[in-house]
């Protein structure tokens, strides 16, 4: 969608700013750029809509040399979102958001209407905010209607220059979260800057870690943290780019153990039986209705040998609470808290209202480790049996 061929640009003083660059931002993916100031990253941004031109190579728009386009058509087939957001302080919120599909040619009305849509995808109630002035809103608030009015003319390719740099970092994860929800509708192809290895790490597809003028690495969020091409990139990406692995990796069926699974109003006995049958020291306990309740050790269910469960005793009886859980395709580090949380060894995990299994700490490490080597096919590491540790996979 997006294709820069050996790009270069070089300004009249001598600064080469980007040195012969070349990738591609499939269609519908987002492509972060993250990298230390001045490396390069607002260049390459500018040389897409032509803000800048290049000194050398090509980049292409959908298969189009952009060498060739009409900058001002080019340019509308092109969202822009900067960190100041550049809107005009005396038109209303409404009208600023409006501009683009008027100046499209839509009618007035029509115009405005459209405006409204995309303020409240955006999270701004058009009925409350969309006759304030740019001066009457909050950091976060502007940056929001910088995102409606980029997407006002519906453009397929986005271009987000530290959109959300100037705010709280609060607010500034509320604004990330939203537009991934925003995002995961519209499939915009993207290309964000940013110099901060968290956002770049939550929102891109892939990250392109730039040194300077150049790529050092371009790869997923888990395969830049998990195995970083160069020293560069490891130092870039921080000393602790283990746990932000965790944020980045989602909880997959293949990764969860399957404990049996009684329900709560299943006789104690039987439900001995079947922990007995598997050969295991304890069971997952749903609910009547198959929610998740908590879990039973074998041990409880038979008794201790000097006092023998009573006959007539139903798992409820012998059950622990521990009602926590987590819907499938999680990240990880979401499983890891919840556990810590519930000071518990192992955390359900759930696809829709059924249980799948559960995820343990040692399994928890293997996904860690399932993520790098599928994405780096050819990274090895040493395999630590954490299963062997003693305790490690029963419940605390
Ligand atoms: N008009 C210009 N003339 C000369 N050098 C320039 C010009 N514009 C930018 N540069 C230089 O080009 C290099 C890349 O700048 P660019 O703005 O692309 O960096 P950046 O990675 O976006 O940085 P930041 O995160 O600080 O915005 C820098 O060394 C900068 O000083």
């Amino acid at each position: 969608m997006i294709r820069f061929e050996h790009v270069t640009k070089r300004y009249a003083d001598g600064t080469t700013a980007v040195d012969d660059l070349s990738f591609e931002v499939a269609e519908g993916e987002l492509i972060t750029l993250v990298g230390p100031s001045g490396c390069g990253k607002t260049t390459t941004m500018k040389m897409v809509n032509r803000l800048i031109e290049p000194t050398g190579g090509r980049i292409l728009v959908d298969g189009e040399d952009i060498a060739a386009a009409d900058p001002v058509e080019l340019r509308r087939r092109i969202g822009y979102v900067i960190q100041q957001v550049g809107l005009f302080p005396h038109k209303t919120v409404l009208d600023n958001t409006a501009t683009v599909p008027h100046l499209l040619g839509h009618p007035r009305k029509k115009a405005r209407a459209r405006a409204a849509e995309l303020l409240d995808l955006v999270g701004l109630d058009p009925s409350v905010y969309g006759d304030r002035y740019p001066d009457q809103l909050s950091g976060g608030q502007r940056q929001r209607v910088g995102v409606a009015r980029a997407l006002a003319a519906d453009p397929p390719v986005l271009l987000m220059d530290e959109p959300f740099g100037a705010v709280d970092p609060v607010v500034r994860e509320h604004l990330q979260n939203e537009f991934l929800r925003l995002q995961s509708t519209l499939h915009k192809t993207v290309l964000f800057v940013t110099h901060d290895i968290e956002e770049a790490v939550r929102l891109g597809d892939r990250i392109a870690v730039y040194g300077a003028g150049r790529i050092e690495q371009l790869d997923t969020p888990a395969t830049v943290l998990g195995a970083p091409a160069t020293p560069y990139t490891a130092e870039f990406v921080g000393a602790d780019r283990g746990l932000k692995r965790l944020s980045v990796t989602p909880v997959e069926a293949a990764d969860l153990e399957e404990p049996p699974v009684v329900r709560v109003d299943d006789p104690a006995g039987r439900a001995a039986d079947r922990l007995a049958a598997a050969g295991a020291p304890w069971a997952v306990v749903l609910g009547a209705d198959g929610s998740p309740y908590g879990w039973v050790p074998a041990t409880a269910l038979t008794g201790t040998g000097e006092e023998p469960a009573p006959q007539d005793a139903t798992v409820r009886t012998h059950a622990r609470r521990m009602d926590a859980w987590l819907p499938l395709g999680a990240p990880l580090r979401q499983a890891l808290s919840t556990m810590l949380q519930h000071d518990a060894g192992w955390i359900a995990v759930r696809d829709g209202d059924r249980h799948l299994g559960v995820l343990t700490p040692a399994r928890l490490h293997s996904a860690l480790r399932r993520a790098t080597t599928a994405d780096a096919s050819g990274t090895s590491r040493g395999e630590i049996a954490l299963d062997t540790v003693p305790g490690a996979g029963a419940p605390l």
